[in-house]
């Protein structure tokens, strides 16, 4: 690349300066948050560019309905819970869904987690009011704390600091997990079978009996189980707080393109997704594979002008599409959407994101969702694609691998007076393992009928 075109790269990197940005911190110092940006500047990246390369000709194949995507975690991930324990139940659940779904699927999983960097919320309301006081909403652990206090909510910018720190640091334990004997597909099938044995859980035993069969047959047929101890876990997280996002974005040394090097896929959520705005921009200037939110208001030409900014050369891989519909609108409202990105020609690939769509407060007041509701949504993604002939290309949920109280129904029927029991999430709820596997279950079933 010639001097100047590098120089082009470098200033358009800053061009999201100058856009509206939705949903950012108030920062009180901005002098801090300089030199902390600048601190993040130096540090070295979490991900490597030619992982993201990777992920994005995975994506590519999941867009022709070669690989299915499953993406999940927390809805914010918390300094707190940034454990061994929470990690490690987290990477479990999602492999065991995975194990599942490879097989209802027949498909390779793309394995995903809203992890090592989920630390940043957009918010309904800037400011939240308790016993006549009000005080900053809850932001993410990067932006301020939950205690409902004026020191804790006020914007801190050395918080980015504790994401970054955070995010490496559970980056790392991925790594180690995936790569050091954790992920052996044996191993993964044992815990589910111990989730399957379980009376609650019977009407699975089919479909645990048909995975035990293959994985019988595998051994039989002399497949290297030792080849299957090791997987590929990518990272991502909502690109929401511009200053970090950007301090994060590095050349390439290899090919000097730009990439993000704060996890290996980005979204754009629903509420920052303004096609004139910075967070559009940034995203649109770096190689990693990105995708965007679309929610039911999402008109085709908004999807469209979506892709002529964030992939105008319809690359495959580059941008995937999860809508979040809600379980009563996805019916009509997707397929229109669907038909004009289609006739379009450039490929995206469609991910299903059931759970915000879905939100209900309960009578008891928690902010709650169903489980039958979440599956319909996801039974109504892979109706309308099936209808249309398109491909459905994925799962994004917010889960947990503990045993938290926080959605409602499931085999264990969780139930209004139980959310009060184990409700700790800091801003949505999310499925806890149990739920998540059964959805593993409900989901394999319905991607084996598809
Ligand atoms: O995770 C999604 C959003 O950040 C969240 O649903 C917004 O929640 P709020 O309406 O409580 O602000
Ligand atoms: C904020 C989120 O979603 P959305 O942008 O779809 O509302 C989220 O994924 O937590
Ligand atoms: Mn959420």
């Amino acid at each position: 690349m010639s001097i100047e075109a590098s120089q082009e790269v470098l200033s358009g990197l800053e061009r999201w300066r100058e856009l509206p940005a939705a949903q950012q911190p108030q920062w009180p110092d901005r002098a801090v948050l300089r030199s902390v940006t600048e601190e993040l500047r130096q540090s070295p990246p979490l991900v490597f560019a030619g992982e993201a390369d990777s992920l994005r000709e995975k994506l590519a194949a999941a867009s022709r309905g070669e690989a299915f995507l499953l993406q999940g975690g927390d809805c914010a991930e918390t300094f707190a819970e940034s454990t061994a324990d929470r990690i490690r139940n987290k990477i479990r659940t999602i492999l065991q869904m995975a194990a599942v779904l490879t097989y209802g699927a027949s498909l390779p999983v793309i394995k995903m987690g809203r992890m090592a960097g989920q630390f940043a919320k957009p918010r309904s309301s800037e400011l939240e009011t308790r016993d006549g006081i009000t005080l900053p909403c809850y932001r993410g652990d990067a932006v301020n704390g939950h205690p409902f206090t004026e020191a804790d909510r006020t914007p801190d910018p050395t918080r980015l600091l504790g994401a970054y720190h955070r995010s490496a640091t559970t980056i790392n334990l991925i790594r180690a997990f995936t790569y050091g004997g954790f992920a052996d597909l044996r191993l993964v099938h044992e815990w589910n079978r111990g989730f399957t044995s379980n009376p609650a859980y019977a009407r699975y035993e089919v479909l645990a009996a048909e995975i035990d069969r293959a994985m019988r047959f595998m051994r039989a047929a002399g497949v290297d189980f030792d080849a299957l101890k090791t997987v590929d876990f990518y990272s991502s997280h909502e690109a929401l707080l511009l200053d970090y996002e950007s301090a994060m974005t590095r050349i390439d040394s290899r090919t000097g393109d730009p990439y993000n090097t704060s996890a290996h896929f980005l979204w754009i959520g629903e509420r920052t997704r303004q096609i004139d705005g910075a967070h559009v921009d940034l995203l649109a200037r770096v190689r990693n594979p990105i995708g965007v939110k679309l929610g039911p208001s999402t008109t085709g030409d908004d999807a469209l002008a979506l892709m002529d900014r964030l992939n105008p050369d319809g690359e495959p891989g580059r941008l995937t599409f999860i809508t979040r519909m809600g379980a009563g609108k996805i019916r009509d409202n997707l397929p229109g959407l669907v038909e004009q990105v289609t006739a379009d020609g450039r490929p995206v690939t469609w991910v299903c994101d059931p759970m915000h769509g879905n939100t209900i407060t309960s009578p008891s007041g928690y902010k709650t969702r169903e489980l039958a509701t979440v599956l319909d949504e996801v039974r109504g993604f892979f109706e309308v694609h099936q209808a249309l002939g398109t491909v459905p290309g994925g799962l994004h949920v917010e889960l947990t691998g503990d045993d938290v109280t926080e959605v409602l129904g499931g085999s264990e029927k969780v139930d209004d007076a139980a959310l009060a029991r184990r409700y700790e999430t800091l801003v949505d709820p999310r499925l806890n393992h149990q739920q998540s596997l059964e959805m593993a279950f409900d989901v394999a079933e319905m991607l084996r009928d598809h």
